[in-house]
C-alpha cells in the first residue's frame, strides 16, 4: 500500500516537474540536454561534492556545449539554465539579459544595491554615475600606490629566495587587497593601523559563506541557512564590514563640511570620488558603502589569483619569460618607477596578460536571469529561465584557433586574433562587462614589472588542481619558487 502510494506520489512530481520544464516555460524549443538528466531534480545531483568536481562539471559542460555549437541545457530542479559558450551568443545574452541570476543575491546584506549585484534602473543609474570613477585618467592617479605596493610586495617575497617552493597566493591577496583599501579609501582614513588585516579577514570569510549558500543548494533554503547558524554569522561579518567602511566615510564627511578636509594623498581615493557625488545628492551614504565594498570586493581577489596564475604560467614557460623580461628591461634600463608613458610600450606583458586570463579566466561565468524572450542564433531562451555566459568556455572556442590550452602570447601580436573581438570575455562582455578593467590592467603591469626585473620565478603548471567557487581557485600545485636576478 505504502509502495502504490509512494509511486504515485512520485508520477504526480515527474509530471508535474516534466510540464514545468518542457511546457510551462514557452513553445520555444530547447538546445540540447547535458547528459546525466533526472526527473524532479534534474542535474542538481551533479553540483554535489566540493568545489574541485564542481569545476570538473563546469568543464565538462563547456565541452559539450561547443560540441553542439555552443549552447546546451542543464536543469537544476525545475529551473531551465541555457550554458554558452559561442562567442555571438554570448553578446547577444550579456546584452538581452541584464538582470542577475537570484545567487547574487546572497551578497546583497553586504553589497545591498553595488554594481555587481544590482540589477534594474539602480544598476543602470549606478553604472552611468560611476564609469567615470574607473576611467583612465582616474586610474593612472593611483600609478603612485601601484608602485610602492608592488615594491612591498617584492620584498615580502625576499624571504623566499632559494628557500624552495612557496604558496605565493597569499601574499598577492594580502598586497592586493591592501592596494584597493588605498585606493578606495585613501591612506590616512585609518586610526586603526590594523583596519586592513581586520578588513580583509571579515571580507574572506563572508565570501565562503556566499560561496557555500551558492554551492550547497540546500543552503539556499532560508530556513536551512538560519538554523546552521550561517545566517547569524553573515550578518555579523556584514555589519563588521559596513560599520567599518561607514566610519571612514562619516570622518571624511564630517571633515569635508566643516572645510578641514584633505584626502592627505598626491590621488584622489574612489571614495572621495564617490562623495563629491554625494554632494549633489546622486548617491546616499548607504549607497557609497555599498559601491567602495563592491569595488574593493570585485576587484582585489580576481587581480590577485589572476597575478598567481600568471607567475605560474611564466615559471613553466622560460623563455616566454624570457621574452617579457627583455621587453620590461627595454623600457626600464634603470631601477624606477611605472609611469603613464610606460604602459603603451609594454606590448608583449599585456600579451601575457590577456593570454593567461584566456587560459585561466579568472572569473570564469556570470549568471543571469531572462527576463523576456531572447532570440540567439539557433534557439530562443524563453522568459523565466536563467542563462549561465560560460566566459572560460568562449575562450576555447575554434575562433581562438589549434592549440586553444596552449599559452602562446604571441597569438595576441597578430592583429587578427582573435577573428572575432567578442571572444575575449575576461573581463566579461557588453553592457554589464568590467568596470575595473583600466584598473585591473594598470595594477597589474606594475606588479609584473617590479616583480620580474628582480626575481626569475619557476613553477609547474602540470601539478594545478583547480576549484570553483565564484572565481577559479587554484587548490594545489600552485606553488612557485623565486631566485633573484643578478
Ligand atoms: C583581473 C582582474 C579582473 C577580472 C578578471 C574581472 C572580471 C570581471 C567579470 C568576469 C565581471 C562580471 C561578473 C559577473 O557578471 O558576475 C566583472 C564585473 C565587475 N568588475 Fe571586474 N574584474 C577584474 C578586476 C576588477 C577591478 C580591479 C575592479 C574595480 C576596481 C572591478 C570592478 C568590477 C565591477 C564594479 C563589476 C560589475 C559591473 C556591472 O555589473 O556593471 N573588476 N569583472
Amino acid at each position: 500500500m505504502i509502495g502504490l502510494i509512494l509511486f504515485c506520489v512520485l508520477t504526480i512530481l515527474c509530471v508535474i516537474w516534466a510540464w514545468m520544464v518542457y511546457v510551462k516555460g514557452g513553445h520555444h524549443k530547447l538546445p540540447p540536454m547535458y547528459p546525466g538528466l533526472l526527473p524532479i531534480v534534474g542535474h542538481m545531483h551533479l553540483l554535489i561534492g566540493d568545489g574541485l568536481s564542481l569545476w570538473r562539471t563546469a568543464k565538462s559542460i563547456a565541452v559539450e556545449a561547443m560540441k553542439h555549437g555552443g549552447v546546451v541545457t542543464v536543469i537544476l530542479g525545475y529551473r531551465v539554465y541555457y550554458m554558452i559558450t559561442d562567442p555571438e551568443d554570448a553578446l547577444t545574452a550579456a546584452n538581452a539579459c541584464l538582470q542577475k541570476h537570484f545567487a547574487y543575491d546572497y551578497a546583497k546584506s553586504w553589497l545591498g544595491e553595488g554594481l555587481i549585484t544590482s540589477s534594474g534602473e539602480v544598476w543602470k543609474r549606478h553604472r552611468k554615475l560611476l564609469t567615470p570613477a574607473f576611467s583612465l585618467p582616474v586610474t593612472l592617479n593611483f600609478l603612485e600606490v601601484f608602485n610602492s605596493q608592488s615594491r612591498k610586495l617584492v620584498d615580502n617575497l625576499k624571504v623566499h629566495v632559494a628557500n624552495g617552493p612557496f604558496d605565493h597566493t597569499v601574499y598577492l591577496r594580502s598586497i592586493a587587497l591592501e592596494t584597493f583599501c588605498l585606493t578606495a579609501f585613501g591612506i590616512t582614513g585609518f586610526e586603526d593601523k590594523n583596519f586592513i588585516q581586520k578588513y580583509m579577514h571579515a571580507v574572506d570569510e563572508i565570501l565562503s559563506i556566499v560561496t557555500q549558500r551558492f554551492q550547497k543548494f540546500w543552503l539556499q533554503s532560508d530556513t536551512i541557512f538560519k538554523l546552521c547558524g550561517l545566517q547569524k554569522r553573515h550578518d555579523e561579518l556584514a555589519k563588521i564590514l559596513a560599520d567599518m567602511s561607514d566610519k571612514v566615510i562619516q570622518r571624511k564627511k564630517l571633515a569635508r563640511s566643516n572645510g578641514t578636509y584633505t584626502s592627505g594623498t598626491k590621488y584622489k581615493p574612489f571614495l572621495d570620488l564617490l562623495l563629491e557625488l554625494s554632494e549633489d545628492n546622486a548617491l546616499t551614504d548607504k549607497e557609497i558603502r555599498e559601491e567602495v565594498d563592491t569595488g574593493i570586493v570585485t576587484g582585489f581577489d580576481t587581480s590577485s589569483s589572476l597575478l598567481s596564475y600568471i607567475m605560474i604560467l611564466l615559471g613553466t614557460h622560460p623563455e616566454i619569460q624570457d621574452k617579457i623580461y627583455q621587453e620590461i628591461k627595454e623600457v626600464f634600463p634603470i631601477d624606477r618607477d611605472v609611469e603613464k608613458e610606460d604602459l603603451q610600450k609594454l606590448v608583449y606583458t599585456e600579451a601575457v596578460i590577456k593570454e593567461s586570463l584566456r587560459i585561466f579566466t579568472t572569473g570564469p561565468v556570470t549568471l543571469r536571469y531572462v527576463e523576456k524572450d531572447v532570440k540567439l542564433k539557433n534557439y530562443t531562451m524563453r522568459a523565466g529561465s536563467q542563462c549561465v555566459i560560460m566566459l572560460f568556455g568562449a575562450h576555447r572556442e575554434p575562433v581562438w584557433g589549434k592549440n586553444v590550452e596552449q599559452f602562446r602570447p604571441e597569438r595576441w601580436l597578430d592583429p587578427g586574433m582573435p577573428a572575432n573581438p567578442a571572444a575575449f570575455v575576461g573581463f566579461s562582455l557588453g553592457k554589464r562587462s568590467c568596470l575595473g578593467k583600466t584598473y585591473a590592467m594598470i595594477s597589474m603591469k606594475a606588479t609584473l614589472v617590479h616583480f620580474l626585473k628582480r626575481y626569475k620565478v619557476t613553477a609547474d603548471d602540470s601539478n594545478l588542481r583547480l576549484r570553483f567557487d565564484f572565481l577559479l581557485k587554484p587548490v594545489s600545485g600552485h606553488e612557485i619558487t623565486v631566485e633573484e636576478r643578478v
